[in-house]
């Protein structure tokens, strides 16, 4: 049996607009985050765990930012293609837990659903994926809400 770890982590910054995009989930917020991409800074540190899991690089080597054809994508393109990749390799995923950083919006009430959307991309029993939150106590870029960042493992298994 063949298992990989693989940690991912991302930040983007906060500007002017209405919502967040985080885990494929839209949450309204008093800024937008700003990225070449939808920016859903949780689905990018996935994506990476799972090309760490793999020794395949990040996320921006598959999806140059300088690609005009990113630009405004979702996010769940990466999520997809970094999950299809695995299964081609002859990989499941085990289980992935994505922590989110910010003071504002609160994750908790919203988890859930950001769950299921992980599992619909990667087609994961919803038990196996874990979506969380914690503050910085106000401490650091993400305390003064200057932008979100987010961790993410994910473990994968070939038998
Ligand atoms: N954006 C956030 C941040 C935190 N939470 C929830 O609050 C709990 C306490 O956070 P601390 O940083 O004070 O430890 C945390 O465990 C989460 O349940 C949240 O939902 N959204
Ligand atoms: C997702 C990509 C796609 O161009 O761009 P961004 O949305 O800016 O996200 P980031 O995590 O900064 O960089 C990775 C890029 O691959």
């Amino acid at each position: 049996m063949d298992i990989r770890l693989g940690h991912g982590y991302d930040v983007h910054a906060f500007e002017e607009g209405d919502h967040v995009i985080l885990c494929g989930v839209r949450v309204p917020h008093s800024r937008k985050l700003k990225g070449h991409s939808d920016a859903d800074v949780g689905m990018h540190a996935l994506t990476d765990a799972i090309y760490g899991a793999l020794a395949e690089g990040d996320i921006g080597r598959h999806f140059p930012p300088s690609d005009p054809q990113w630009k405004g994508a979702a996010s769940e393109i990466f999520l997809d293609h970094a999950a299809k990749l695995a299964e081609a390799r002859g990989f499941r995923i085990g289980n992935v837990d994505v922590t989110l950083i910010c003071e504002w919006p609160k994750i908790g009430p919203h988890a859930s659903a950001m769950a299921q959307e992980l599992a619909r991309i990667i087609g994961l029993e919803p038990g196996r994926i874990s979506v969380k939150a914690t503050t910085s106590e106000r401490l650091g870029f993400t305390g003064r809400e200057e932008g979100i960042a987010a961790i993410a493992t994910a473990t994968l298994i070939a038998e």
